[in-house]
């Protein structure tokens, strides 16, 4: 991913990863050196930003590309280790990924220039990761580790007495919003939404210029769902939300169908037909419901045919993930449209990782805010879903906690 040009910073808030031109910021000495590990204003690298949310936890690592000759061959060997570790490897453990697509080359980042790579785990994991930090040397280098979501709090124990570590901690929400205007300045296609999202031979991504975004919605769906109403760049408030969301997909999904990875029940998803289980309009009415203008193929009662033992045995387990997954989503879609209609904005940002990988949910979302409001509002994605927040607070860090 190329760099943003950034002309007239206007989305650009985060005033320590400031733009290409800007250079350094005043308060950044570049390069110091405490003990071969290079700081800037203070922190020390490795810079970790840590999102530890109710299912999975994303680990963001910025690796400095513009380390000058002597700061390379004064940099400490275990300093080096750890950035091959992470930089060639794509696998972690035996449950760490690094989203690789998503990696976004020679940003700019609190005055140093490099790339962020962007690592995911399963939160129920932690402790095989605090393991494998204190086995490859991080939790020897690292002091403070920056840290949002609610294991940020929860874990904060943890940290300090397996292996040392502080937690600088910031605010999911502050987090997630510093995170995506950072993101959505720096790649130029971060923003896009759904053209044609019911015709498959039609439908398509298309890039969306975001420069311009106040007022917006965000729905996070992550293992519940959070909606926040974000009306300038330090001015946002949390308007509702649901305890229905990526996990009781997950959950539903396995009890429903045995699966046991989100992948696999999005898979079993994208080969089933919802409208074995669901009852619709026409189910019904015979046929549209003219006066109210609900039209026959409308989903009038989620799994309201599994009443129904004989229909029972006739459904199968790739229905019964695909019903699951319309049902979450249509409900996430018409509590966002509720959202957008109270607080008058056309904009509507769906991130979160129930979005990795779900072509079918936004594609859904897309279809739902468009036709529900007769056109007047759109359904926006972003490129790197559900790692906003750990970007955010690698961002919000100076050094101090
Ligand atoms: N590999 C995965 N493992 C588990 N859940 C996943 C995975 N990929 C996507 N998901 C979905 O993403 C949700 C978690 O989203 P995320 O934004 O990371 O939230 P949280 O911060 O609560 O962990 C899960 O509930 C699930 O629906
Ligand atoms: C508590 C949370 C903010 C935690 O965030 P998450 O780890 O789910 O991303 C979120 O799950 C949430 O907003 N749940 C919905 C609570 C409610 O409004 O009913």
């Amino acid at each position: 991913m190329g760099p943003h040009s950034c002309k007239n910073c206007l989305r650009n808030i985060v005033k320590m990863a400031e733009c290409e031109k800007d250079g350094a910021t005043d308060n950044v000495v570049n390069g110091i050196e405490e003990n071969g590990v290079f700081s800037i204003d203070g922190t020390p690298m490795p810079w970790f930003g840590m999102d530890i949310g109710g299912t999975l936890c994303k680990l963001v690592y910025f690796e400095p590309k513009d380390i000058t000759r002597d700061e390379l061959d004064s940099e400490i060997e275990i300093l080096k280790k750890i950035r091959r570790y992470l930089t060639k490897n794509s696998a972690y453990g035996k449950t760490g990924h690094r989203d690789t697509h998503l990696q976004m080359d020679n940003v700019p980042l609190r005055g140093r220039r490099g790339t962020l790579h962007f690592i995911r785990f399963p939160t129920s994991e932690m402790g095989n990761f605090l393991v494998l930090a204190r086995s490859k040397g991080i939790a020897t280098l690292v002091t403070t580790v920056c840290a949002t979501g609610g294991g940020a709090y929860k874990f904060e124990e943890n940290f300090r007495k397996e292996v040392n570590m502080k937690l600088a901690k910031f605010d999911e929400f502050d987090s997630l919003i510093k995170g995506m205007q950072y993101i959505d300045a720096h790649n130029p296609t971060e923003c896009y939404y759904w053209a044609n999202p019911t015709d498959e031979s039609k439908c398509a991504k298309v890039n969306y210029d975001f420069s311009n975004p106040y007022p917006f919605l965000v729905v996070n769906i992550g293992s519940g769902v959070s909606v926040l109403a974000v009306y300038g760049p330090n001015n946002y408030k949390r308007v509702s939300g649901t305890s229905i969301g990526g996990g009781t997909f997950l959950g539903l999904c396995c009890l429903l169908t045995g699966c046991n990875t989100f992948e696999e029940a999005i898979e079993l998803a994208a080969g089933g037909d919802n409208t074995h289980v669901d009852k619709l309009v026409r189910d019904i009415y015979g046929g549209d419901y003219d006066r109210f203008g609900l039209p026959g193929d409308l989903v009038a009662s989620s799994f309201g045919q599994m009443n129904s033992r004989e229909r029972r045995t006739k459904v199968s387990r790739e229905d019964l993930a695909k019903a699951t997954l319309v049902t979450i989503t249509n409900n996430i879609g018409s509590i966002a449209r509720m959202c957008a209609l109270q607080e008058k904005i056309d904009r509507v940002v769906f991130i979160g990782n129930f979005l990795r990988v779900n072509p079918i949910s936004m594609k859904l979302l897309a279809y739902a805010m468009d036709y529900w409001s007769n056109g007047t509002m759109k359904a926006l994605f972003l490129e790197h879903e559900g790692y906003f927040g750990a970007v955010g607070c690698l961002l919000q860090f100076n050094g101090h906690s």
